[in-house]
């Protein structure tokens, strides 16, 4: 069977005056595939995503969404994007501020309703709506970003380091979430460099110095250099043995 490419990346390059970021980027994220992008700070997994979301444009190469080229308008309504630093209204309540976004993705009356209440169910936030964000903490405020992403059950979910700063409990049921999504056929693209995350992604690009130095499920990439772990076969391809 054909697999439904929802993402597909073409030699996709990015610089900023003379420094060149990201470098001939091939890839593709299917539907219902959890794709994790993996490296270290610095390596482009930021400026790679921005692009998809269609915030910012490649310098060279082609980045398509559902086969419509980017970056392109109307395509916001099919992908919710979670960046990495939040975009909340901190005077406005949890609820004001999902209230907000879910009008602009046109959500209204009781659909509204009930689309707060699941993504606030599903971040464990649920008795924190009425409270003024500027009270949350970091790991609170992580998850109500999620929570934003969520509300317009968008076809494609990017998500750029959503678990930074949240217990281990809870990113363990995000986790599984995101698992639920994929199978009801979101395509999941998710920047880490938390290896036990890597672990749970259906497939990884790793990303060292803007170039995409493999693409693999995680089984593959541990057989194919020997290794016992991701990060054991991520120092593999980056050319240092572990
Ligand atoms: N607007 C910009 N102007 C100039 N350089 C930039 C700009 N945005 C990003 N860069 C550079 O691009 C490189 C990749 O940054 P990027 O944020 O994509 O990395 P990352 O892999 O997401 O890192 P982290 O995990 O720390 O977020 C860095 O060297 C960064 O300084």
């Amino acid at each position: 069977m054909a697999m439904e490419q929802c993402v597909r990346l073409e030699n996709v390059g990015r610089r900023f005056g003379n420094t060149e970021v990201l470098k001939e980027i091939t890839m593709s994220v299917q539907r219902s595939e959890i794709f994790g992008l993996l490296g270290p700070s610095g390596a482009g997994k930021t400026t790679l995503v921005k692009m998809i979301a269609g915030i910012d444009t490649a310098t060279s190469g082609q980045v398509y969404v559902l086969d419509q080229k980017m970056p392109k308008l109307g395509m916001f309504s099919k992908i919710g994007y979670m960046a990495q630093s939040d975009a909340l209204y901190m005077e406005l309540t949890a609820q004001e501020n999902l209230q907000f976004f879910a009008s602009l993705y046109g959500l209204r009356g009781s659909k509204m309703r009930q689309r707060i209440e699941a993504v606030m169910d599903i971040v464990g936030l649920s008795s924190f709506l009425k409270k003024q964000v500027s009270t949350y903490s970091g790991g609170m405020k992580r998850r109500l970003s999620l929570a934003i992403a969520l509300l317009h059950e968008p076809e494609i979910l990017i998500l750029d380091e959503p678990t930074v700063g949240i217990d281990p409990v809870l990113r363990q049921s995000i986790w599984k979430e995101f698992e639920q999504l994929s199978q009801s056929g979101t395509a999941i693209l998710v920047t880490t460099h938390v290896m036990d995350e890597a672990d749970k992604c259906h497939r990884l690009g790793m990303i060292r110095g803007g170039k995409l130095i493999a693409t693999g499920t995680p089984e593959a990439l541990k057989q194919e250099t020997g290794s016992e772990t991701i990060e054991q076969a991520f120092l593999h391809f980056g050319g240092v043995q572990a």
